[in-house]
Order: structure tokens, then sequence, then C-alpha cells
């Protein structure tokens, strides 16, 4: 698969739990291309954790990198991008994304607890995890939602069956006069851009 616009095939979004690495490196090889996720390019750069990175530096800093990571690999990577889980949170990371193609992987509470188990190497869960999922997914899904071009339900579904569902949302983003809504009962949804207020520009895809 290649892309029209330049840059990553896809551009993976979501909570901690979501799925985010394990589905992108399952898409990557059903569509026969390279996997990079902003928060392996970060730790890369550091040359540590990003449990590290917070405790020795603080967010603010691992924001700046990731910000800095995610803007080189938009420019350099063709093929599949996943975010780390609050990227979209910084409003200038929020804009670079405006023109690629970008897949929200929607998790609700319960699996995302689950999926997480005690919150390990992940800094913003320390504490009760179940209520920190719960407040990040309470305050982001808005900001998930705003900058999605497709939305891919991964609740019950195994990360093969949701890699599967992205490529057919990718295909039929492709395949003009396919890119509306799909049928109830599938795992798949395309969204209008920037609808929940959220985005910083509009494009006709995002
Ligand atoms: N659809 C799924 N069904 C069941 N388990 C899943 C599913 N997707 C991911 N997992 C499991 O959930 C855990 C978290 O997944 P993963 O690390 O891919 O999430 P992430 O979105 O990349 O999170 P983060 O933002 O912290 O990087 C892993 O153990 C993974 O195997
Ligand atoms: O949701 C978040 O804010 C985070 C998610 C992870 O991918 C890492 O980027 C880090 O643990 C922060
Ligand atoms: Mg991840």
């Amino acid at each position: 698969m290649s892309t029209d616009h330049g840059g990553p095939v896809a551009v993976l979004v979501g909570t901690m739990g979501a799925g985010k690495t394990t589905v992108g490196r399952l898409l990557a090889d059903a569509l026969g291309v390279t996997f990079l996720d902003s928060d392996h390019a970060v730790e890369a750069r550091a040359g540590k954790p990003v449990q590290e990175i917070f405790v020795d530096d603080g967010e603010a800093a691992f924001r700046a990198l990731e910000r800095a990571a995610v803007a080189t690999a938009l420019d350099e990577h063709d093929g599949v991008l996943a975010l780390g889980g609050g990227a979209v949170l910084d409003p200038d990371t929020r804009a670079l994304l405006t023109g690629h193609r970008v897949v929200f992987l929607r998790v609700g509470l319960s699996d995302a607890v689950k999926r997480v188990g005690l919150g390990a190497g992940r800094p913003l869960l320390l504490g009760n995890v179940r209520a920190r999922v719960k407040m990040l997914l309470d305050e982001r899904t808005p900001v998930y939602e705003g900058v999605a071009t497709l939305t891919v339900d991964t609740d019950g579904r195994s990360p093969q069956e949701v890699a599967a569902e992205v490529a057919s949302g990718l295909r039929r983003l492709d395949t003009p006069g396919l890119d509306t809504p799909s049928p109830s009962g599938s795992g798949y949804s395309t969204t209008a851009p920037g609808s929940s207020g959220y985005s910083t520009t509009e494009s006709e895809e995002r």
C-alpha cells in the first residue's frame, strides 16, 4: 500500500492499552511496510526508557522529545506509525497531523484496564490504575476523535482482528465512493475531521 499524500500509510492514536504498538506491528506486516513507534524513537534519542525520562526529566521534557520525534517520523517514515498515547495532547503535535491518515483505536475502560495490568512502564498510571485510566479516557477521547480519519473499536477483538479492520478501513478510504461510514455492526467508522473542536486545522483528509 502506498500513500498519495506522503508520509505514513497510517498514524495510530489512542490511549494506553488501545493496542497502537501491538496492532501497528501486525498492520505493518500485513501491508508489507515498516513499523515505527514514537515512544521507541524517543527512547532511542534519549538513550533511556520512557519511564526514566518522566522521572529524570519530567513530562514536559518528554513531550518536547515526542513532538520532535513525531515531526521527523511524519516527514520521513512511509510505513505504519504508532504515536505515544498522549502525543495528540500537544497542540503543535496535533497540528502536524493535518493531512495525514489518522486511525483512532478506541478502547473502553474495562478492556483498557485489563490490557495495561499494573501499568508497569507507564508513568501516568502510577497509583490507582483504573481511576487513572478512566480519567485519561474521559479527558482524551474527544481529542482522539477530533484528529481521527478512521475510528476502529478494539473492545473484545484480538489484535489480529483489529489490524484486519484497520486494513479494511484504509482500503475503503482508498476506494472512491466507499469512504462513507460503514454499516453498523462493523468495527470501524470514518469520521469527520475536527468534529470535536479540538483539531487546530481542517483538511480534506486527516
Ligand atoms: N485487541 C487487543 N486484545 C487484547 N489484548 C490486546 C489488544 N491490543 C493490545 N493488547 C495487549 O494490551 C497490552 C497493551 O498493548 P500496547 O502496548 O500495544 O498498547 P499501546 O496502545 O501501544 O499503549 P501505550 O500508549 O502505553 O504505548 C499488550 O499486552 C497487548 O498485547
Ligand atoms: O498516554 C500517555 O500520555 C503516554 C503513553 C505512552 O505511550 C507513553 O508515551 C507515555 O507513557 C505517556
Ligand atoms: Mg505503545
